[in-house]
């Protein structure tokens, strides 16, 4: 006896074939087909107990297909194959109801392993086709990243609490966006907080609300984020500088699903989906006493890790060319990458990740004027990268010397010197863009504002007095400028 039949669609006949011998080798009947119009026919004919169909096929889309296939037979289950592994692939696939799907080339055992789940599951109900997107929020093709899309496709319907981990930089709150944006609270509020950017003292208020009076300065009642999230989605960033009072009061939430505000007494019910996103190894904190465990087991329900961009290097055209098409679209002159230059990025460490990718492509935008940027200029923005001036984050005393040198040998001013004479060496006879002026501020002030902040632990009114700045005037250059609160050294 057959476990099942298995209908196969895919244009390319190898394909066919080694699909539907892995298939026969488990036991399965498989029909194949090249066409999604044969595969149609079979479905409305009642044949078939799953569809396994590749996305392109010469008649129609399987996209186009899978919604009238659910529609008409929402229990036969159906694994989508396919080669162009984005994102969005992966996303549609899930929306357009599909089981599951497969980035190619993929291992026949882990097909033969997705079919006979499929088939043993209880029958779920059908869901409904979504609409198209056309923006894609994530971009790469590597096949870490086609991990990532898998999950997420799978967690989109979904309300579990997701706790991502990676290095700086890596995508932790795009994705935790993207799981906002395209899963089942879409319609509801996105909010996100990051508790290494919020003085510790204020990180409950912050969170849960406070009542009038409930401590000194609190003059009227306020909002938390829990209750600016009801309905939506809450992001938790940097959890592992949560203080412990906080994490406790945030435990009972996800226990109880209610919380009090700061002063209050009266129990608030809540509905928010919980993801968080740590740089840290919150198992070390949870043995140094820092962090609680069993609030760590009730967040890493679904542990998402994002790999840092060393070990993806494919991506880096990809994401290369966004940034680039990006920049254009924000009125930045068109710029083309040579093959050489590219490969010298792929050679790079990229420590800041792909923040730090997207800052040196925005700096190539802005700032050079040739059109195609050359090995050569990715060479010297990419050493220039490596003697970072990490005195500028260094108490007083370090860098008070005389002529305040930098680590690299070079006072900021010098450096600057060097920089700019660079650029109007590499313009040849023609002039940089118009608006330097405003170019090169915003180049020394987002690292000087963020170092500031940096090293005040995000407290905004001790950066803006160590900066020497009003208040309202570094809160403005910090959205102005798009900031991003960061965390200090230690
Ligand atoms: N896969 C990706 N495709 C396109 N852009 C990306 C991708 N991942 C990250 N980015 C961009 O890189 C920048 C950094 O991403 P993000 O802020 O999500 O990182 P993070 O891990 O949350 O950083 P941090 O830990 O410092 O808060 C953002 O501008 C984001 O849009």
């Amino acid at each position: 006896m057959t476990r099942g039949e298995i209908l196969v669609a895919d244009d390319d006949a190898a394909i066919r074939t080694v699909v539907a011998q892995a298939l026969s080798r488990a036991g399965y009947e498989v029909r194949t087909t090249g066409t999604a119009a044969t595969l149609w026919r079979w479905v409305q004919s009642g044949e078939g107990d799953l569809v396994v169909t590749d996305v392109v096929m010469p008649d129609e889309n399987a996209f186009e297909l899978l919604p009238r296939i659910k529609k008409l037979r929402p229990e036969l289950p159906i694994v989508v194959m396919s080669a162009q592994n984005t994102f969005m692939t992966a996303i549609r696939a899930s929306e357009r109801g599909a089981y599951d799907y497969l980035p190619k080339p993929f291992d026949l055992k882990e097909l033969v392993g997705i079919v006979g789940r499929a088939l043993a599951e209880p029958k779920k109900q059908a869901v409904g086709a979504g609409e198209e997107f056309e923006r894609m929020p994530l971009v790469g093709r590597s096949p870490a990243m086609q991990e990532i899309y898998r999950s997420l496709a799978r967690l989109m319907l979904t309300d579990l609490t997701v706790l991502i981990h990676g290095e700086s930089g890596t995508g932790k709150e795009l994705v935790a966006r993207a799981l906002h944006d395209y899963g089942k609270r879409k319609k509801g509020p996105f909010v996100a907080i990051n508790m290494a950017a919020i003085p510790r003292d204020l990180i409950e208020s912050e969170l849960f609300g406070h009542e009038k009076g409930a401590f000194t300065g609190a003059a009227q009642r306020s909002a938390g984020r829990f209750e600016q999230a009801e309905g939506g989605t809450l992001f938790l960033d940097e959890i592992g500088d949560m203080p412990m009072e906080a994490q406790t009061r945030l435990l009972r939430v996800l226990q109880q699903g209610e919380y009090t505000t700061v002063g209050g007494r009266t129990a608030i019910k809540t509905n928010v989906r919980i993801v968080a996103a740590t740089n840290k190894d919150l198992r070390i904190l949870i043995q140094q006493g820092l962090f609680r465990e069993d609030l760590y087991f009730r967040l890493n329900v679904v542990p998402l890790r994002l790999p840092p961009l060393r070990e993806r290097t494919e991506d880096i055209p990809d994401l290369a060319h966004h940034f680039f098409k990006q920049a254009v679209a924000e009125g930045l002159p068109q710029k083309y990458i040579e093959q050489a230059a590219l490969d010298r990025m792929k050679r790079y460490r990229w420590p800041g990740n792909i923040r730090e990718l997207e800052n040196l492509i925005r700096r190539l935008a802005a700032l050079h004027p040739q059109e195609v940027v050359s090995e050569a200029l990715i060479e010297a923005e990419l050493s220039a990268e490596a003697p970072r001036p990490a005195s500028l984050l260094a108490p007083s005393g370090a860098t008070a010397g005389a002529d305040r040198e930098l680590e690299s040998g070079q006072t900021l001013s010098s450096s600057v010197e060097t920089h700019l004479a660079r650029l109007f060496r590499d313009c040849g006879e023609v002039l940089p863009p118009p608006g330097l002026y405003h170019r090169v501020l915003r180049e020394i002030e987002v690292p000087l504002i963020s170092a500031a902040l940096a090293a005040t632990r995000g407290n905004q009114i001790k950066a803006a007095e160590l900066l020497g700045l009003n208040r309202n005037t570094l809160r403005k250059k910090i959205n102005d400028l798009d900031i991003r609160l960061m965390r200090a050294p230690r």
